[in-house]
C-alpha cells in the first residue's frame, strides 16, 4: 500500500462491495473495487467525473460492472474458449500488501496494490498457475495509471498464452462531438466484419454510428478530444501494442440489458489492449502491461491537435 495511509479508504460501496478511495492532495481521486480489480471512478481537481459508468450499472457479482476500467483477461471478446473477455472482471480481487518491487520511484504517487490467484474453481475453467498484480495509481497531476504485472507461477513447465485489454469507458458530453487522433492510417479488426482487416484512413475518428475495432500495432499515445467538453484525453501505452475503440450506438445499447438507451452518447471505449498477438508466458515469466491516462483542457494542448504531434510529442 501507498506510505501515504491518509490519501487512501477502503469502505463500502454500492450492495455492500468493498472499494477503495485514491486520493491525491490536489483533489483528484479514484475508486477501485475489489470485485474485478476495477476502477469505477475518476475524477480531476475540480471533481468532475472523467469515467463512465452505465445509469444501468448493476453491481451484483459475478456480473461485470458496466463502466470505469473492466479488466479483459485471459481472453479479449469471444474469440477462445472462455467467456467473453475472460474471468478477472468478475473475480474478487485482494490487496497486495507486500508486492515485489517496482523499477520505477513511486513514492511520490498514491497507489493502492491489488491480486488475483486462480482459485480451485478458476484452474478448472483456465487450468495455469498465475499471479496477476495490478497497481492503481493518481500522479500529482491527477494521471490516472494501471499497471498490470502478470506471472506463470507454474511448476508443471507448462507455459500459457492470453490476450488483454484495459477495458476503458471514458465520460463524454456528446459522441458525436468527439474526435480521436493518434489511430490514422491504422490498421484495424473490424469486429461488426467478423475481425475483417482494413486500414483507417488518413483523418482523425469521428462518430456516426456503431464501431468495434482492434486497431493493431499504434502508437503509443492517443488522444481523445471532447470538443463540447473542450477537454482532451490523453491515453499512453506500454506493453499493449493495440488499441481497441467501441461504441454500441442506439441500436446495440437497447439489446445490453445493463446500458441506458441513451448513455452510448456520452461514453467511448479507447482500450489498451493486446489482441492480435497474444502473449506468452514460460514458466517464471512475467509480462507488464501499462496504460496511463490524463484529461487536460484542449486549449492546453491545442499545439498537439497536429496529428504529428500526438503521435511524436512526449
Ligand atoms: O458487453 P461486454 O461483454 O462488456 O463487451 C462490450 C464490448 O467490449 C469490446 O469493446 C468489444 O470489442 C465489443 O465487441 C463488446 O461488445
Amino acid at each position: 500500500m501507498s506510505s501515504e495511509r491518509t490519501c487512501l479508504e477502503l469502505c463500502k460501496g454500492i450492495n455492500g462491495l468493498d472499494k477503495i478511495i485514491l486520493r491525491e492532495v490536489r483533489g483528484s481521486s479514484a475508486e477501485v473495487y475489489l470485485f474485478g480489480g476495477q476502477v469505477t471512478s475518476w475524477k480531476n481537481d475540480h471533481g468532475e467525473e472523467l469515467l463512465f459508468l452505465s445509469s444501468k450499472a448493476v453491481f451484483k457479482p459475478p456480473k461485470p460492472i458496466r463502466g470505469g476500467i473492466p479488466i479483459c483477461f485471459p481472453q479479449f471478446g469471444s474469440h477462445g474458449t472462455l467467456e467473453q473477455h475472460g474471468f478477472a472482471r468478475n473475480k474478487f480481487w485482494s490487496i497486495d500488501t507486500d508486492p515485489p518491487p517496482f523499477p520505477t520511484n513511486s513514492s511520490s504517487k498514491v497507489f493502492i496494490d491489488l491480486i488475483l490467484k486462480p482459485s480451485d474453481e478458476d484452474f478448472k475453467l483456465w487450468p495455469h498457475s498465475y499471479e496477476f498484480r495490478l497497481r492503481v495509481a493518481l500522479g500529482p497531476g491527477g494521471d490516472l495509471m494501471l499497471t498490470s504485472r502478470i506471472r506463470n507461477t507454474s511448476t508443471d513447465g507448462k507455459p500459457f498464452t492470453f490476450t488483454f485489454a484495459y477495458h476503458t469507458y471514458l465520460s463524454v458530453s456528446d459522441i458525436s462531438e468527439v474526435r480521436v487522433e493518434g489511430l490514422e492510417t491504422i490498421d484495424y479488426l473490424d469486429n461488426l466484419r467478423e475481425r475483417e482487416r482494413s486500414t483507417e484512413q488518413g483523418d482523425a475518428i469521428t462518430f456516426e454510428g456503431e464501431v468495434d475495432k482492434v486497431y493493431v500495432s499504434t502508437p503509443t499515445k492517443i488522444a481523445i478530444l471532447d470538443h463540447e467538453k473542450k477537454r482532451t484525453f490523453v491515453l499512453r501505452k506500454d506493453g499493449l501494442p493495440d488499441a481497441v475503440v467501441w461504441n454500441p450506438w442506439d441500436r446495440k445499447a437497447k439489446a445490453i440489458p445493463d446500458l441506458g438507451d441513451e448513455d452510448y452518447k456520452h461514453m467511448l471505449c479507447v482500450e489498451a489492449a493486446a489482441v492480435e498477438k497474444p502473449i506468452t508466458l514460460k514458466p517464471g515469466e512475467e509480462w507488464k502491461g501499462r496504460q496511463e491516462l490524463s484529461a487536460v483542457p484542449s486549449s492546453y494542448c491545442s499545439g498537439q491537435l497536429d496529428p504529428q504531434r500526438v503521435l511524436l510529442g512526449s
